[in-house]
């Protein structure tokens, strides 16, 4: 699934929610995608999934415009937390409704999962919980098997141990099946493990996208006397800083080609997906990196 973003504009009401939008994925991966509320994360993977149209730009999804084209909607499933169907059905009865839909769709692994997360196929959409609902929207999305699946906010009213255990499903289920999955979360400390690539959005506008195994390698988290603290960061962007006594801890980004060797009497952690998006975004607020 090939996904092209060119200077991508939304105007809503007056008001542009996505400003020159690029962004161009080739490869199979999950993508987080995040970003502080209104940044418009929704309506960019609206715009993939063919469900809004645009003003300006550019967009492609395996070489076509996605908006209302048919031939390609069967490949791709847009999970958010709404109510796509009649309180009355029963799930039964939506999986029957969704599943000749996708031509890649896995029933087996759909009965499996209404078993562990106790979605009885009798069971009428009213009665579910809020959790039961977002279980059953992110079954049907991992089932879809569909080669671009978009996840916004989908564990809405999830419980924590609901939580892990579908997003170890989902896990298991890319790496088996590789596809194109986006998924726009506020709990970033329990997601990151999912993702390959990370993208920003911030007040309409792309900020930031890499590969987290390369954000891995540049981002870093030192800790020492203050002065080495200072000289090591030199060229880097200092994104956070912390005293504590004769102890300065920075987190530092660094170029890509020029993360310089630490030196001995420094002590460095891995940055945490969570704490880089924190830490980069209050700059941003600060508005000292670009
Ligand atoms: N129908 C609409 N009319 C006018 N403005 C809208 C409409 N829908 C969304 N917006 C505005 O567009 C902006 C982006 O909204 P969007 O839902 O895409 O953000 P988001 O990043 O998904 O936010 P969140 O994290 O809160 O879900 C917000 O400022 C929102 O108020």
């Amino acid at each position: 699934m090939i996904i092209q973003c060119e200077k991508v504009t939304k105007i809503k009401q007056g008001t542009s929610i996505l400003k020159e939008f690029s962004w161009e994925i080739s490869a199979p991966g999950i993508y987080a995608v995040l970003g502080p509320n209104g940044a418009g994360k929704t309506t960019m993977m609206q715009i993939l999934a063919g469900l809004t149209s645009i003003d300006a730009g550019i967009v492609k999804v395996n070489g076509a415009s996605p908006f209302e084209n048919r031939k390609i909607l069967s490949d791709i499933c847009f999970i958010q937390e709404s109510d796509n169907f009649k309180p009355t059905l029963t799930v039964g009865d939506v999986i029957k409704i969704v599943r000749p839909f996708y031509p890649d769709w896995e029933q087996e692994l759909a009965e499996e999962l209404l078993g562990q997360f106790q979605l009885p196929k009798k069971r009428r959409l009213k009665e579910l919980s809020k959790g039961m609902s977002s279980a059953l929207n992110m079954i049907i999305g991992i089932a879809s098997r569909a080669a671009l699946t978009i996840f916004d906010e989908p564990y809405i009213g999830m419980d924590a141990g609901a939580r892990k255990h579908i997003y170890q499903v989902l896990l298991e289920d890319f790496m088996e099946h590789p596809r194109t999955i986006l998924f726009s979360t506020h709990f970033i400390d329990e997601t990151e493990n999912l993702f390959e690539s990370v993208c920003i959005l911030k007040e309409g506008e792309k900020v930031f996208e890499e590969k987290i195994s390369s954000l891995n390698e540049r981002v870093l988290r030192i800790r020492g006397a203050d002065k080495k603290v200072k000289g090591y960061a030199e060229s880097g962007d200092v994104l956070h800083t912390s005293v504590f006594f004769d102890d300065t801890t920075a987190v530092v980004l660094f170029p890509s080609d020029n993360v310089p060797p630490v030196p001995k009497d420094l002590q460095t952690e891995k940055v945490s997906l969570q704490d880089f998006y924190i830490h980069y975004t209050d700059r941003m607020k600060e508005g000292e990196v670009q």
